[in-house]
């Protein structure tokens, strides 16, 4: 008889609950309120998926996992003001460093869940120093957060929160291998953005920054002075997006004939605001003014070169609110020095700020201001309370709408799939338990059975699950959504999915889900399908992660505490034995199904406990004699 087990598991209650889960260990060492906050966090979240669950024999379409982490959020947030009176409280508080200024209201929301440390200008070696103790980080675009950052936190650092639209000042690849969240507030500064460039381009088509200096300095000026006029003008938008659509609607009112490039934007977006979208040299080559609006990425960067300034008609002006990094500073010197570009009004700076004595800056024809598109009160504010509601929603576990590097799941989709997210870990957990060793997984398939078309199921979360399910059990990596794919990645593990349609209720999402490890030996070779491998399935029943396949045997388990899955000889009083050990030795049995192949032939019996059995408990249930593998598995 074969005597199996478990792996360990991951016993640490997530401060996540139950997306952003991190049982990393070098975070393990967390204050005490934080462990509670976790906990209560975690349990309130579970206790109103059952509360929900339990009013209705299906599950329910309204279940509201925000509503749950809602709920998460009040116990914690009382919790942490029960707190207050102990003269560590604030100690124990998450901890959230603001490293730029940011609007009054966006720190308001953020003291009323953490310990807020504003600290400005610090140098990287002071932020480095700093981020260890920090479990998330506020910036705008002055603060670079480098993998040296990243590699600085320790695995303490959940979430980066980027107080405006631009996240090339943040090493994205490294916060995704650390597992580090990182969201911005990309439309709360829209329109400051757009007003700003048709400021800049009004203000450099009038010289209304030159005259005024020169006023300034004594002079009158007037015929130097001479402008161009807007109207009946060809401007080209060059990135058709939040920002850019607003700039075109604006000089489309100053009548101007506006045209855009954007090689991802719906023509029929473009058409409803009379904006044509062209090709990049078609652009180029039509347009009086260029306005530049889209993302600094490694296709952007200086795509605005020699080259492309040769391109343009002789005397084009050039807005730029994007980011510097989009043009090549020196080329754009020369193009103003030979006339190919007769004025340019630039906000944003390859370096910023920039040198002192930067050609480009001090170009008689170049309008320039600090970085100002998105200062206006109105934006800080609205960006501030935005980016602060974002980090502490992650901080409490919640599926940002704007996050960065995770995917994006759309609110009424997650709380559809917030009980097959539970089901997948499980299924993931339960399955590596099941490999003889738990090393050496390469190939994990997961079969979703669905009465949906398979295009309208998105899968990413709960393969994200599977995997952390997969992965955390048998090693030192802690897994969330962020880092899922990558861990998987770095681990060699394959994991390939296959949507089969089935005839069930389209009602709900999915029907089952089954897991299979391929090329793996078992610890239970009841586990192992007739094709080879470790195969189980899972269901949500009223609500609930049930267990329903185990290899070739049919079971039904709620997976809920732990689990013995014993193969025996089909017999009477097989129940009646094993439940009588658990019991003598104080073990609680939550749930016992028995699933078998033929009657009298060989039956799985999948029984439910609340407690880990001891060795002892164990042996005996070992003992029985037509028990013939037992294993026991921790969820
Ligand atoms: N100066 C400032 O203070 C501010 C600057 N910004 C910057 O403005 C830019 C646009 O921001 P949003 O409109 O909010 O972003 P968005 O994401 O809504 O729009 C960017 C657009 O650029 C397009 N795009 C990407 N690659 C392109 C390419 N190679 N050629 C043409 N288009 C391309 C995208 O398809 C997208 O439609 C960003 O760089 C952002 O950082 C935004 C707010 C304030
Ligand atoms: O939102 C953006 O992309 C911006 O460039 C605004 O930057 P800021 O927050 O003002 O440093």
């Amino acid at each position: 008889m074969a005597m199996a087990t478990s792996a360990p598991s991951s016993s640490i209650k997530p401060f996540f609950p139950p997306f952003f889960s991190s049982s990393n260990p070098s975070s393990s060492s967390q204050s005490s309120l934080l462990s509670f906050l976790r906990s209560t966090a975690s349990t309130s979240a579970s206790i109103s998926l059952k509360l929900t669950s339990s009013s209705s024999n299906s599950i329910p379409r309204s279940f509201s996992i925000n509503a749950a982490l809602k709920t998460a959020l009040e116990t914690s947030q009382s919790s942490v003001s029960n707190f207050q009176n102990d003269a560590v409280s604030s100690e124990l508080k998450p901890t959230i460093l603001v490293s730029e200024k940011l609007g009054d209201a966006g720190l308001k929301v953020l003291r009323g869940f953490g310990n807020v440390e504003c600290c400005y200008d610090l140098s990287q070696e002071q932020l480095c120093e700093k981020i260890s103790e920090c479990d998330a980080l506020i910036v705008r675009s002055g603060t670079k957060v480098t993998r040296q950052v990243f590699e600085a936190a320790k695995g303490k650092l959940k979430v980066v929160g980027r107080a405006g639209v631009g996240i090339d000042n943040v090493d994205l690849q490294a916060a995704t291998e650390f597992g580090c969240l990182v969201v911005n507030a990309p439309t709360a500064n829209t329109v400051a953005a757009a007003e700003h460039g048709i400021a800049l381009l009004t203000a450099m088509a009038r010289n209304v920054a030159q005259a005024d200096a020169s006023m300034k300095a004594g002079k009158w000026l007037r015929s130097k002075y001479v402008g161009v006029s807007l109207v009946g003008k060809t401007l080209a938008v060059m990135g058709f997006g939040k920002v850019g659509t607003e700039v075109a609607r604006r000089a489309k009112g100053l009548g101007m004939n506006v045209i855009a490039h954007d090689p991802y934007a719906p023509a029929d977006r473009a058409r409803a605001i009379g904006v044509e979208l062209v090709s990049f040299d078609e652009a180029l080559a039509s347009a009086d003014f260029v306005s530049l609006h889209m993302p600094l990425t490694p296709t952007t960067d200086k795509i605005f070169n020699d080259e492309t300034f040769a391109k343009m008609k002789k005397g084009v002006r050039i807005i730029n609110v994007a980011r510097g990094g989009v043009i090549d500073e020196d080329a754009l010197v020369r193009a103003l020095d030979s006339g190919i570009v007769a004025q340019a009004a630039l906000d944003v700076f390859t370096q910023e700020p920039p040198a002192k004595d930067s050609k480009l800056v001090q170009h008689e024809n170049v309008t320039v201001t600090p970085h100002l598109g998105a200062s206006t009160k109105e934006a800080q504010e609205g960006v501030a309370i935005e980016i602060a509601e974002a980090v502490v929603g992650a901080l409490q576990g919640e599926l940002s709408a704007t996050a960065v590097n995770a995917p994006m799941v759309p609110p009424d989709v997650l709380s559809e799939l917030a009980p097959y997210v539970v089901l997948a870990e499980k299924l993931g957990r339960l399955a590596v338990q099941l490999v003889s060793g738990g090393s050496g997984i390469k190939s994990v398939k997961v079969i979703y059975r669905s009465a949906r078309d398979p295009d309208d199921l998105d899968t990413r979360i709960l393969r994200a699950m599977i995997t952390k399910g997969i992965i955390e059990p048998i090693s030192a990596s802690y897994v969330n959504l962020v880092n899922a794919d990558f861990t998987a990645k770095q681990k060699g593990l394959r994991i390939s999915e296959e949507r089969v349609v089935v005839d069930s209720s389209p009602e709900f999402p999915v029907d089952s889900i089954q897991v299979q490890i391929y090329n793996v030996d078992s610890k239970f070779a009841s586990a192992v399908s007739e094709n080879g491998e470790i195969s189980i399935e899972g269901k949500v029943k009223y609500g609930t992660p049930h267990l329903t396949c185990v290899g070739s045997f049919r079971v039904d388990v709620s997976v809920e505490g732990n689990l013995i899955l014993c193969r025996q000889i089909d017999q009477p009083g097989m129940i009646g034995k094993v439940g009588n050990i658990l019991g003598e030795h104080n073990v609680n049995v939550s749930f016992m199904t028995v699933g078998r192949t033929l009657r009298r032939n060989q039956a799985i019996m999948a029984i439910g406990v609340d407690e880990e059995p001891n060795k002892d408990a164990l042996k005996e249930i070992g003992n029985v004699s037509a028990i013939e593998e037992f294993v026991f598995l921790k969820l």
